[in-house]
């Protein structure tokens, strides 16, 4: 059932029928996120930005020094657009939101004081499924679990969790480059309460995103349609029928995509495309055996060869 809310003259939404907590004020304040690479820096840089305490958690010191760098570096990229020659505004900026991140290797010690830990570790089921195991043994009851997984059932990574707990977990699903990237996929289980979903909804305007709600089916929305759109580009250059360039420029200036298909393969990671592909293709529900979920030759020979994308300095192109 769709209703109008008119939250304000100016912002007119459109959506599912939100219960009245929809429209209240999120209750999150203190985030923790478990896992500084790529996305989890991202998110904690965005809840910071946004004033929100944040405690970023990795597995060594050396993990989240790379998460801190990974901050800085986007955080001095928008405070040149925002001071522009002014250094001394664009540093105590930087050092402002900065100074809103402690960092730990302590998880269960992270997620004591937490309203809300945002899961962004290894996209593997098994390693989600015991961090939040242990998670749930000393996080406060009321706090708001919750993964940022491209392509893994959230319902299978709360898999063993008590009730109370799945009532209140939930797919948070970020886009890559976070600060960039305005939507989030707000992911709900059969289990999970409506004030929780409410409540993810206004903390993801909150901090200056636009949700989408959606199941907890493969993918998601956005990536249930990349992937085949990947694979098919993929197909494209296995058959020979045009190079990758070309087929990036096509859908660049054909389909007015910021990125073609294999500079966003590229940029995301040919290694996390694999793994998705062939869980899917094994025993996604409902993707079993389709074509267009078919894995790839050419895929799989790159990340034999460890040409990962931009993260090992090459992929499909050379970096
Ligand atoms: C068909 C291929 C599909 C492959 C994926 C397959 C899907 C299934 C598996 C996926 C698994 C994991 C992925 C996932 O779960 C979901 C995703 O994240 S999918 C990827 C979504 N992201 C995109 O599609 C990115 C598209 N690209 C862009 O939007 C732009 O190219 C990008 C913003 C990356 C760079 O912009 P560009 O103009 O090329 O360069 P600039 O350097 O000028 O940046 C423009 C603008 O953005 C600011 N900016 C860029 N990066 C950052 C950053 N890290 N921090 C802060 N700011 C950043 C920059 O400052 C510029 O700002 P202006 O105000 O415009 O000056
Ligand atoms: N890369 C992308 O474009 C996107 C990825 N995602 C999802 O986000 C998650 C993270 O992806 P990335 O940031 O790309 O990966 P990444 O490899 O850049 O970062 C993962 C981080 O988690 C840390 N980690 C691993 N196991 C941990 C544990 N048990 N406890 C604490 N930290 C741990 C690693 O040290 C690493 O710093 C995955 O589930 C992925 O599917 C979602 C959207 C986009």
């Amino acid at each position: 059932m769709y209703s109008v809310l008119f939250k304000s003259p100016q912002l007119l939404v459109r959506g599912p029928a939100f219960s009245t907590s929809t429209m209240a004020q999120s209750a999150i304040s203190r985030i923790t996120v478990i896992g500084g690479g790529q996305m989890g820096s991202g998110i904690a840089q965005v809840a910071a930005t946004h004033k929100h305490e944040v405690t970023l958690v990795d597995v060594s010191q050396e993990a989240l020094d790379r998460g801190k760098s990974y901050m800085a570096k986007s955080l001095k990229r928008v405070a040149k657009k925002k001071f522009a020659e002014d250094e001394t505004a664009q540093s105590q900026f930087v050092d402002e939101i900065m100074g809103r991140v402690s960092l730990s290797t302590k998880p269960q010690e992270a997620v004591s004081r937490a309203d809300l830990v945002i899961e962004a570790i290894v996209e593997n089921i098994k390693v989600k499924q015991d961090l939040f195991a242990q998670l749930s043994k000393a996080a406060p009851q009321h706090t708001i679990l919750a993964s940022n997984t491209s392509s893994l059932p959230i319902g299978k990574i709360a898999e063993l969790l008590d009730e109370q707990r799945k009532q209140r977990f939930i797919g948070l699903h970020f886009f890559n480059p976070v600060p960039q990237m305005k939507l989030v996929e707000v992911v709900r289980t059969k289990e999970v309460d409506q004030d929780v979903v409410d409540s993810a909804v206004a903390w993801v305007k909150a901090i200056g995103k636009a949700p989408a709600v959606c199941k907890d089916t493969p993918g998601f929305i956005v990536n249930r349609l990349l992937l085949p759109y990947m694979m098919e580009s993929i197909r494209l250059l296995e058959r020979d029928v045009a190079s990758a360039q070309d087929i990036d420029t096509a859908m660049k200036l054909g389909a007015g995509y910021p990125m073609g298909p294999f500079e966003l393969c590229d940029y995301v990671g040919l290694d996390t495309i694999k793994f998705i592909v062939d869980g899917w293709h094994k025993d996604g529900e409902g993707l079993k055996g389709n074509p267009l979920f078919s894995s790839s030759r050419k895929l799989d020979e790159l990340v034999k060869q460890g040409r990962l994308g931009v993260k090992s300095g090459k992929g499909f192109y050379d970096y």
